[in-house]
């Protein structure tokens, strides 16, 4: 497989029902990985996401020592010293943000010179604030391009009492700064600088894992945090199912007017993302303006759905999109174009889908540029369970956070028909 394959998804034709769980979620598994690597003792990690992020960050824990079994499909179990070592070669976290990012700040407690590079589309996606902020702190990262590779020279100690970051670009620098804050010496304050940070929810889920760990921070007001100098504790640790990756299901169901059951109840989910549940439900009377900025990972999700809504809908906010996996606000506005000319429009970062119910039941000569972006990828596979003809270039990138993307809809009762181009 690779970006000659192909993927066109035959319109069902029927509801779609069944049960399909969505795997672990891959921030909290990522997070769980790095704070049980620096905690002393074993961690069991349960309900865990198995995909390409989460094998980055556990081959890059074990690089600098950490112990990781996986003695089945969910669950990783972490044995560490507590401390990270430096690694003989560069860690490679392909297109793994959570991973670059939280380990940049994490290996800073390594004594000695540590390597964080990825794939190229990760050597665009940007790192400068965070290095900024670190080096603010005292300590010594820096990458040629403001973007990975980026070198971390540490100490083995974080004499820092406070960090300062703008999480204009992304909230994961400031989820970064905040776990590696428990490692300090001394208690370490980490404020927010510049513009409102994108999904705060994420900020909760650093925060609630880190507590789990046996961490202690205090929230002071909503741009300022204290971490006390604990260190982490090993546990058990449950994680919960993807809430980015339900939305794909959620959108399958409201598409075709069927019932899937996930296993879990849409408000059980604590991540940013379970928030598109209340949109799709409208479906097909979504709302007329759609804010990006605390659900960033369901826009194109819900993107796609729009096209298929009772009158158009303006997605806001979007700016964070940009500077994913792929430029997202740019990859919907094609995709969506290829399947209906028409169909989207750009101004500034809005995205405007015209939307239109009609297109339900009609042919097109769609091929999706996914640019190996697994959300591209899964959001356009929900405009050919609608439209015929829709094909999907690089249908294995899903393995970045859901690897049974293919086989879920499999399950459901989708033919899929496999292809070259
Ligand atoms: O902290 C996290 O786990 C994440 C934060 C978000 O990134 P940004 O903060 O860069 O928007 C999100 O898009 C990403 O998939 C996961
Ligand atoms: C943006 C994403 O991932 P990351 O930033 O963790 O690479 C995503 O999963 O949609």
């Amino acid at each position: 497989m690779g970006m000659n394959q192909t993927i066109t998804v035959i319109p069902p034709g029927v509801p779609l029902t069944g049960h399909v769980s969505p795997p672990g979620s891959k921030s909290i598994t990522n997070r769980a990985l790095l704070l049980a690597a620096l905690a002393k003792g074993t961690s069991h990690l349960r309900g865990a996401l198995k995909s390409d992020d989460t094998r980055h960050m556990s081959n890059a824990l074990r690089q600098m020592g950490v112990t990781i079994d996986e003695p089945d499909d969910t669950s990783f179990v972490v044995t560490s010293s507590g401390h990270l070592e430096a690694p003989k070669d560069a860690l490679f976290l392909g297109n793994a943000g959570t991973a670059v990012r939280f380990l940049t700040a994490a290996v800073c407690t390594v004594n000695g010179s540590v390597t964080l590079d990825g794939d190229h589309y990760m050597q665009k996606r940007p790192i400068g604030p965070l290095l900024e902020a670190l080096r603010k702190g005292g300590l010594n990262a820096e990458s040629a391009t403001g973007c990975p590779p980026v070198v971390v020279h540490g100490t083995g100690s974080i004499t820092a009492t406070r960090f300062e970051i703008d999480g204009g670009l992304s909230s994961q620098y400031v989820s970064a700064l905040l776990m590696v804050a428990a490692c300090g010496d001394a208690p370490i304050e980490v404020a927010l600088t510049g513009k409102e940070i994108g999904a705060r929810g994420y900020i909760d889920l650093t925060i609630a894992c880190m507590r789990a760990f046996g961490a202690e921070v205090e929230v002071l007001d909503d741009a300022l945090w204290r971490v006390a100098p604990t260190g982490y504790t090993a546990c058990d640790y449950q994680i919960e199912p993807d809430a980015s990756a339900a939305t794909y299901l959620w959108a399958a169901e409201a598409l075709t007017a069927g019932k899937i059951d996930l296993g879990v109840a849409g408000e059980a989910f604590t991540q940013p993302d379970a928030k598109a549940m209340e949109v799709i439900a409208q479906f097909p009377k979504m709302p007329a303006v759609i804010n990006g900025s605390q659900m960033q990972d369901a826009i194109p999700t819900l993107a796609v759905l729009a096209a298929f809504n009772e009158t158009p809908v303006r997605f806001v906010d979007l700016a964070n999109l940009r500077v994913k996996e792929c430029d997202r606000v740019q990859a919907l506005h094609d995709g969506l174009n290829q399947v209906r000319p028409g169909l989207a429009s750009v101004e500034g970062d809005d995205l405007l889908v015209a939307s239109d119910p009609s297109l339900a039941g009609t042919s097109s000569n769609a091929l999706i540029n996914t640019h190996s972006d697994h959300r591209i990828a899964m959001c356009f596979a929900l405009a050919g369970l609608k439209v015929t003809g829709v094909r999907i270039q690089d249908p294995e990138c899903v393995g970045k956070t859901y690897p049974g993307y293919w086989r879920a809809l499999e399950f459901l009762g989708v033919k899929l028909v496999h292809g070259e181009v």
